[in-house]
């Protein structure tokens, strides 16, 4: 159902408000099919870097490229058509059905007023099937618990069909289960993927490549064994924590050991 991933590649991306640095000098890269976490703490900059990576919000310094093409330079419908978004907060003024929602993300496939074409529902119920919603199609959004909503507006951002993810906390207000189930989707997927993550485990386990941000500046990257280690995560997060390879798959397992947390 998807189109192959896309090369993102993203240089020297800053951001300030006021005179506050929100964002400094980040440069970052996802290869083709690659899926990479951006971690950090509670204002570290990851929502305003993904902000400026999926075009809302124009960088003070710094380029983004999508297959080689600067974001700035296409339109917002070709920017559509290259990266699908799933945001915090993503759903919008309006209320509508969750059919409706998920459609929506055929919008820039179409002409416009164009109808839905049969083509367009069947890519639209194979996104809700994907992601566990197809029972809810006639519910109103406004209506539905925080992890409904947010496995609808993945399936959004599946029906769009961009070769590009753009993911904030994909497993907000999600259970376990659904949060796996979320993570192995986008793996299986094998699009180009960048997803600003709380839980790091969740990162070590899936992601193929990470970057950790403090303050707004990248402090580490690599893979997740290199990214996840307990001088790093005491340092930006200030928790002690003892990491060590997981016997089944060799992945960074952390364990947190709080009772110093000052
Ligand atoms: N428009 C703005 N004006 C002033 N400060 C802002 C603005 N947008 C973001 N900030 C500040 O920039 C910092 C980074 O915010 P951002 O939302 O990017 O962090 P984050 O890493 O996504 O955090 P969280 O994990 O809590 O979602 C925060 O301190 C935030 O308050």
């Amino acid at each position: 159902m998807s189109a192959p991933g896309a090369h993102l590649q993203a240089d020297g991306l800053s951001w300030q408000a006021a005179a506050a640095h929100i964002v400094r000098d980040v440069s970052l890269h996802a290869a083709q099919g690659e899926f990479v976490g951006l971690l950090g703490p509670n204002g570290s900059g990851k929502s305003t870097l993904l902000r400026m990576v999926y075009r809302v919000l124009r960088p003070a310094g710094g380029r983004v490229r999508v297959a080689g093409r600067d974001v700035w330079q296409a339109g917002a419908r070709e920017s559509a058509r290259a990266m699908a978004v799933l945001a915090q907060e993503g759903g919008g003024a309006f209320d509508l059905c969750v059919r409706d929602m998920v459609l929506m993300g055929r919008t820039p496939h179409q002409s416009p007023f164009a109808r839905d074409s049969d083509e367009d529902l069947r890519i639209a119920a194979e996104a809700l099937e994907r992601t566990d919603t197809a029972h809810l199609v006639e519910r109103m959004f406004s209506t539905l618990s925080g992890g409904e909503k947010q496995r609808v507006l993945m399936a959004r951002a599946l029906a769009q069909q961009a070769p590009l993810l753009i993911l904030d906390e994909p497993t907000n207000h999600l259970d376990v289960r659904h949060q796996f189930a979320l993570m192995q989707l986008v793996r299986r997927l094998g699009l180009t993927t960048l997803a600003a993550l709380h839980d790091l485990q969740l990162a070590a386990h899936y992601c193929d490549r990470l970057y950790l941000l403090q303050d707004g500046a990248l402090v580490a990257q690599g893979t997740p064994a290199q990214v996840l280690t307990a001088k790093h995560i005491a340092r930006v997060y200030g928790v002690r924590a003892s990491v060590t390879p997981s016997a089944h798959s060799g992945k960074p397992v952390i364990e947190y050991l709080p009772d110093d947390l000052r």
